[in-house]
This record gives C-alpha cells, sequence and structure tokens, in this order.
C-alpha cells in the first residue's frame, strides 16, 4: 500500500523543524486545518522530532515515514472524520505536550502513546455512527493491524515489556474515543481535579490519558469563529447523508442527522454544553494556562445563541454552507 518510492520522497530533504512547518505551528492559535494535505504528513514527522520521541525511542526514520504514510491511507474521505480531523487531533496532542507542563503528570510512553492514538483513534472510519456498535473497537483493530504491516511497526524497537504497554495504553485511549464511555468516566474525572492529580495513582494517569484525548478530538473548537463554522458545516453534511441512508431504508434518524428537521445553531449549542464545555472546564482546572481555550469555547457558545434567536425569527436557510453565519 506505501511503496518506497513515496518513503524516499517524504524523507528526501530530512525532517523541518516545526517552525519551518510555519512559524506560529507550536501556538496555541494555531489551526492546523490551514496546511494542505500533501504538507501534513511531513508535519506529523516534525512533530514527532520537535517531541524528542524519534530519539529517545530509537524510532526508525523509514519505518516512521511509511507508518504515517499507511496511517494517512487508512483514512476514508467522509466531510469530517476524515485524515485532516486525524491530523488536526494530533496538532492539538502536540500543542498540550508543548504548551503545558504535562511532562509533571504523565510518562514519557504515555505521551508517546497519546500522540499516536490521536492519528490513528478514528482509522476507517466510515462516516456513520451506529451506535449499537462500539466504533472505537474498530478503529484500534486497524491501529493494530497498521503496526503489524511490513515496515510500518514503530514499535518494534521496544522491549515486549513496553511494547505490551503501548499497545494497552493505545486500546485504552482509543476506546475511550467513544460518547458513552467518556460520559461515563467524566464524573471520575471531575473528581480526581476537585481531590488533585495524584501522579503516583495509575487510575489517575489513565483518567487524564481519557480526558486529554476527548479535548483533541474536540480541539476544533477551540480555534476561530471561521474554523468552527467550517467543521459544524462538515460534521452536518455528514450527519445529514447519514440521514439520508437511513431514510432510504425506511428508517427514520434522529433530529441530528435528519436535514429536514435538524435545527443546527439549536444543536452546536447543546453539543457545547453538554460535551465541549464540560471537557474544557475540567481542563481548565488542571492546567490554568488552557482557560483562554475555555474563553474562546464560550464566545462560540454565545455566538451560536445569537445566531439561534436571528435565525428563528427569519427562518434558518437549508443545510447548504454555512458560511454565511457573520
Ligand atoms: C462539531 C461537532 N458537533 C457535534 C454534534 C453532535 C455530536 C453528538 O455526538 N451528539 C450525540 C448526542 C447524543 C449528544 C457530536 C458532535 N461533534 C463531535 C463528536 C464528539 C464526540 O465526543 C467525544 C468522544 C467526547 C469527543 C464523539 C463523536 C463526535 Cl462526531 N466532534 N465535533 C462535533
Ligand atoms: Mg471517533
Ligand atoms: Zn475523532
Amino acid at each position: 500500500k506505501v511503496s518506497d518510492e513515496e518513503v524516499a520522497r517524504l524523507l528526501a530533504g530530512g525532517i523541518p523543524s516545526v517552525d519551518q512547518i510555519h512559524p506560529c505551528f507550536s501556538e496555541i492559535t494555531y489551526i492546523p486545518r490551514s496546511l494542505t494535505d500533501a504538507e501534513t504528513t511531513t508535519a506529523v514527522l516534525s512533530m514527532f522530532e520537535a517531541m524528542g520521541f524519534i530519539n529517545a525511542y530509537k524510532i526508525n526514520r523509514n519505518t516512521l515515514a511509511r507508518f504515517c504514510l499507511m496511517v494517512k491511507k487508512g483514512y476514508r474521505d467522509p466531510p469530517y472524520h476524515n485524515w485532516m480531523h486525524a491530523f488536526s487531533v494530533a496538532h492539538f496532542c502536540f500543542l498540550l505536550c508543548k504548551n503545558v507542563d504535562v511532562a509533571n503528570y504523565l510518562e514519557d510512553i504515555e505521551m508517546l502513546a497519546l500522540f499516536v492514538s490521536c492519528l490513528c483513534h478514528d482509522l476507517d472510519h466510515r462516516g456513520t455512527n451506529n451506535s449499537f456498535q462500539i466504533e472505537s473497537r474498530h478503529h484500534f483493530a486497524q491501529t493494530i493491524s497498521v503496526l503489524n504491516t511490513e515496515g510500518c511497526n514503530i514499535f518494534e524497537q521496544f522491549s515486549r515489556k513496553d511494547y505490551q504497554r503501548m499497545l494497552d495504553l493505545m486500546c485504552d485511549i482509543i476506546l475511550a474515543t467513544d460518547l458513552a464511555h467518556h460520559l461515563r468516566i467524566l464524573g471520575d474525572i471531575q473528581k480526581m481535579v476537585t481531590e488533585g492529580y495524584d501522579f503516583k495513582k495509575p487510575q489517575h494517569h489513565t483518567l487524564l490519558l481519557c480526558l486529554l484525548m476527548s479535548s483533541c478530538d474536540l480541539s476544533d473548537q477551540t480555534k476561530d469563529w471561521r474554523n468552527t463554522c467550517k467543521v459544524a458545516e462538515l460534521i452536518y453534511r455528514e450527519f445529514f447523508s447519514q440521514g439520508d441512508s437511513e431514510k432510504a431504508m425506511g428508517n427514520r434518524p434522529s433530529d441530528m442527522m435528519d436535514r429536514d428537521r435538524a435545527y443546527i445553531p439549536d444543536l452546536q449549542i447543546s453539543f457545547m454544553e453538554h460535551i465541549v464545555v464540560p471537557i474544557f472546564t475540567v481542563l481548565k482546572g488542571l492546567f490554568p494556562p488552557l482557560a483562554v481555550l475555555h474563553e474562546t469555547i464560550s464566545s462560540s457558545q454565545s455566538r451560536w445563541k445569537r445566531i439561534s434567536q436571528k435565525y428563528r425569527d427569519q427562518g434558518f436557510p437549508g443545510n447548504g454552507s454555512l458560511e454565511f453565519l457573520e
């Protein structure tokens, strides 16, 4: 699936520093979606290098290049759950590593596991979320099959013990990207933050990794309004096409997936209220420097409320582009 030429081309000219990818690449406000698809693969290598993983874990560059290309190919092309989503999720993990003292909370191997899990967490997503089946198991299975592909195992030099630990960590983290799982452990996460994080408690490490994974998965909500609108447009394009196929099979989709019944501003207000705000509130509690992200989210929330009011009176135009939103 990945040719030697592609690997050689990716590594030709070496791995650039993240500042060469973009001068603001390591800033919390940087929007990873502004890179072109072609630039993203090199940017992943630069992030591995910048976080010190290549040296610390003796990762073979050819293997790393092949792994990144394989993961990128492992994503399909639905409007939202595609490679660019995985890349932007991994970029936020990089931002956490560079802007927050996560090293005082997590071991290095846990940080590596989080970053690789961000890249792989939605592998082979079909753009539908059949709630009965736990999708995240499939994404983890796909991750293992990439690692088992010839020349793609970036952990092949690990001791048996570290290899097993890495797989266990990625399993816990990727299975945590299931909304139901997140809602189940949110109480424990909030309790951990009020009690105070204890580095000596393995359970605190696991809860923190799940919290950070969810924050990365939702990091689009921490960027500017233009990005928030763009992402809402992608998500509803994906949700509505799932709704269309459910209707075609004679089933009635949920409002959220029904282009004839969904009212996007109110759906976004409820998504932010019930999913996004609680996560970034507890994250801010652990890492005060991230309070600025919470402010961005609050201002988006009030913007959706203004829009909801404005278009309720005037009637919300169909589910075309949301670019018109001021
Ligand atoms: C822009 C945006 N709108 C969304 C609107 C609604 C929903 C939704 O699932 N509503 C279900 C009802 C029962 C509440 C998710 C949305 N969403 C996500 C997302 C977040 C997830 O949650 C975790 C795993 C914690 C990250 C899991 C999956 C997804 Cl797709 N990412 N971006 C979005
Ligand atoms: Mg997912
Ligand atoms: Zn995701």
